[in-house]
This record gives C-alpha cells, structure tokens and sequence, in this order.
C-alpha cells in the first residue's frame, strides 16, 4: 500500500544515526520554521486594528471568512435560532461532554489557606475570579464547539463576571450551531463574530463594539497563537493563557502495541491542521513499518486526508534503541498530547513529565481527551509543555495573597525585618517598623 503524494518511508528515521544537528532539525516544529514572516504579518494585523478599531476587525474578517458581514456582535435572535437546528445527537454529546468536563473542572476549585507564620502573624492565600475574559474558539479549517465547552465550563465555575466569545464565522455570518449551544450551556451571550489575529487583537484593546477583557484564552492556529503572545508582552494589552498553537502528539509504542490503534491515533492530530506534527518512537522496527503501513490504509478513507498528509510530511517515525531513549526525546521534545501504548504504560508515566496530556494504555485514544473524558483539551505546544501548565480551572482565577500582624507579632519579626532592611540600605523599610514599635497605642 502506498499513497501518490506521501512518502512516509522518506519520514522514518534511526534516531542513533542522526547527528544532534539533524536530530534538533527533525523535531522541529513546522510553524517555527516561518516564524519571522508570521510575526511581520501578525504584528500589522494587530497595528491596523489598535488603530482603526471595529473597521480593521470588519476588513479583515470580511478578507478571511465572511465577505458580506457588516456587524460583529451575533445578535441574540439569531444565536437562537441557530441553536434550533442543531441536531438532538449533537445535543446529546454536548451534553455528555459538559457534565465529564464540569466534573473534573469543579474539582479542581481552589482553597483559601491562613496560616500563621509566626506568633501573632497571619497569612493568606486567596483567590479572585478574573472580572473579564475572551476566549477564542478556533473555527478556520473545522469548527470545533468542544473548544466551546473547554473554555467555557471553567470560565462558568469560577464565575468570571464578564465572559466573551469569539470564533470565525461561516461565509454566511454565522457560528455553528453546536458552538452556539455550548455557549449557551456555559452561559455565555456575548459572542462576537471573528477571528485570527484581528479577533486577538480586538479582545486584547478593545474595539467600539468590543470592550476589552483582561485575559484571551484558547487554541488557535499559528496566526492567533502569535498575536496572543504579541498582546501578552504589552502592559496596555492582555494577559493569556498560554500558547496553544497547531496539535501535537508523540506516541511511545513496543513491540507489541496495536498498530492499527497508533496509525489512528497519529491521523487524529493530524488532520487537525497541515502544520500539526506526529511524532512515534518506537525501539521496534517492525511497529514502526506496521504503523506506516496502516498510515497508508487509514489516510485514504479520511475526508480530510489532504490536510493529514502534509501534516504526515512534516512529522516522523522514529526508531529508538530503548524505551529509556524514547523517554529522554519525549521529555526533550515535550509535546503537547502523549500517548503511551507499550506494556508498562502506567510505570513509563511517572516518568513522562513533559507534556500537555498523557494518554496511559491502548484503550485511551487521545480523541477521548479532545471530547469527553473531562480533562482540559487546551494544551501548551511548541515544547513549552516543559514549564507551561495544561488548562485548568485555576487559570480563571487570580491568585493574590493578604497578611495581618498584631503588635506582639510585629515585635517578633522587628528583628528580621529591621536586620534584613539595614543589610539591603533600606532605612525608610526599617523605620516603617521601628516608628510602630515607639509609640504606644
Ligand atoms: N493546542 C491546543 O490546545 C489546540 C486545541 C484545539 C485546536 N488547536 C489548533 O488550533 C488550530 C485551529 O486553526 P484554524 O486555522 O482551523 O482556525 P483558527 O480559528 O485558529 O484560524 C482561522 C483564522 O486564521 C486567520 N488566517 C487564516 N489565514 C491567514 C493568513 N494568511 N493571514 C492572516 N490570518 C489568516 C483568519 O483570520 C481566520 O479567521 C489548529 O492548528 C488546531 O490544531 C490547538
Ligand atoms: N486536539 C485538539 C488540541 O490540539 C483539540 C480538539 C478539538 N476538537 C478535536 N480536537
Ligand atoms: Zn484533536
């Protein structure tokens, strides 16, 4: 079995027979490699919008998704009326997948702690909802509601006063019923139609129709992941959640892994977009022509095949010498999903702690986690899955801390604190305890 366009033995490798140069170069992610002409080409979008505000976000959009749209908020009659159509199974999926995520999210609700450090001294820890946030709904090549849901189900738990979407509209100027859905069941209402880098940009400064928020969340292409980063460096921008650019997944299989199940796996980030990258290792050779054998087989029956096989074109099949040599790379590369199908999936876990999610054993496809086993499917890729935290419902919190002293606790601390001040030179520091501890009160 082959396939015209697609040679994938020209993407497998011997991990031993490359040097560290063509090792680095082969694990590249495709988007870095045109880093310079996207950051040119984002930076004038988001210029032109900071500037000219709902025209440039209309123009652009207008450009790129919708040629006859004139408005951007997606009036309420009309959200209505789309979520009519939606299909009662859609519904029913939807529904299934809110109750897992809900599930894991509100488990995950964080706790004020006090704690006395010190006699007559009280710390907390508290948490604050962020006041307003965007989030991005990816909607360019698929539309995917379960993004909707994503980043919808914490922003509801945390209870975050002003929640905003955005997702590029169809070129008739409208969302997909099952976003507006999920929307709805997050209880969002102010949803704007557009996306990209204009969309990053108007959450971001505001525009007249959109206020700004203080934080954009959500995955997006190359062009929305670089705007956030953009907007995220500028004290007058956004803050974001992280960059989630185009899907990754490594596989780590043996020998004796179901090929069949690896192949799907590698097609299922695939085909999410032509610069998406798959990544399997394996120290069996024979997994390694199985798997691209059912790549051939598997590929030619998906609709979107054309968009997998460029994907397949950047990606690569790599033979290791050991599961422990799988594991360094893994780890090195950290990838945004990594799944584990060899026959000590659970003890070669522990030990996988660079990447977004973790799939553990052959019955956990990574498309589980992308809809409904309650995990959050917003991950860092790029390898910053080696510092960058997966999305959780913390993320729509601020974080802050407060303290109280009595003036016996004062008294217990004036030491340090007047001992620390007088070493860094800092006298005004000094007094602001001495002057306290002179008067009585
Ligand atoms: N990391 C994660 O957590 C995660 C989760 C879900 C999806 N994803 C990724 O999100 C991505 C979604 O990408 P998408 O393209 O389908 O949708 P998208 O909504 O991210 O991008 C569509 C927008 O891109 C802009 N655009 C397209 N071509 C452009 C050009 N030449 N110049 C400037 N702007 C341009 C347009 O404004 C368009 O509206 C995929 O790569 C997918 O893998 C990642
Ligand atoms: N795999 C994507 C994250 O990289 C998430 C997703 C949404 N829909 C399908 N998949
Ligand atoms: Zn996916």
């Amino acid at each position: 079995m082959s396939d015209t366009t697609l040679n994938l033995a020209e993407r497998c490798f011997v991990w031993s027979e490359l040097d560290t140069a063509q090792q680095q170069a082969l694990l590249q992610r495709p988007t870095q490699k045109v880093s310079a002409a996207l950051t040119q080409s984002v930076n004038e979008i988001v210029e032109s919008v900071r500037q000219q505000g709902d025209a440039a976000v209309l123009r652009l959009t207008q450009k790129f998704d919708c040629p006859d749209l004139t408005e951007l908020r997606y009036p309420a009659e009309r959200i209505a009326a789309q979520v009519q159509q939606l299909a009662p199974e859609t519904k029913a999926a939807i529904d299934t997948a809110y109750g897992t995520i809900r599930r894991f999210h509100e488990a995950q609700q964080p706790q004020a702690i006090s704690v006395e450090t010190a006699p007559g001294i009280e710390c907390q820890m508290r948490y604050a909802p962020l006041s307003a946030v965007g989030l991005y709904v990816p909607g360019g090549t698929a539309v995917l509601p379960s993004t909707a849901l994503m980043l919808g189900i914490p922003a509801q738990i945390a209870g975050c006063q002003r929640v905003v979407l955005v997702s590029p509209p169809d070129a008739n100027g409208d969302l997909a019923p099952a976003i507006l859905y999920a929307a709805q069941k997050c209880g969002i209402t102010e949803i704007y139609r557009c996306g990209g880098a204009q969309a990053i940009a108007a959450l971001a400064y505001g525009t007249e129709s959109i206020a700004k928020v203080n934080k954009i969340f959500g995955p997006g292409n190359s062009y929305v992941t670089a705007a956030k980063q953009m907007v995220s460096q500028d004290p007058q921008g956004a803050a974001i959640d992280m960059p989630a650019g185009p899907s990754e997944l490594l596989v780590i299989a043996d020998a004796d892994a179901n090929p069949a199940f690896v192949a799907a796996d590698l097609l299922s980030q695939a085909e999410h977009g032509s610069d998406s990258q798959v990544v399997l290792l394996s120290p069996a050779a024979s997994q390694i022509e199985a798997v691209k054998n059912e790549l051939y087989q598997q590929l030619s029956s998906l609709s979107r095949a054309d968009i997998a096989r460029q994907a397949l074109a950047n990606s690569a099949l790599i033979e290791v010498a050991d599961l422990a040599e799988a594991v360094a790379i893994s780890q090195d590369y950290a990838p945004e999903h990594l799944s584990v199908q060899t026959a000590n999936a659970d003890a070669l876990a522990e030990q996988l702690t660079h990447a977004g999610s973790l799939f553990i054993g052959p019955y956990t496809p990574e498309s589980g986690g992308d809809y409904a086993t309650g995990t959050n499917h917003v991950l860092p890729t790029y390898g910053f899955a080696n510092t960058v935290s997966s999305l959780g419902l913390l993320d729509f919190y601020r974080r802050y801390t407060s303290q109280r002293a009595t003036r016996d606790g004062l008294a217990g601390l004036a030491q340090a604190i007047v001992g620390l001040a007088e070493a860094e030179g800092l006298d005004a520091h000094a007094r602001a305890v001495t002057i306290r501890l002179e008067q009585d009160i």
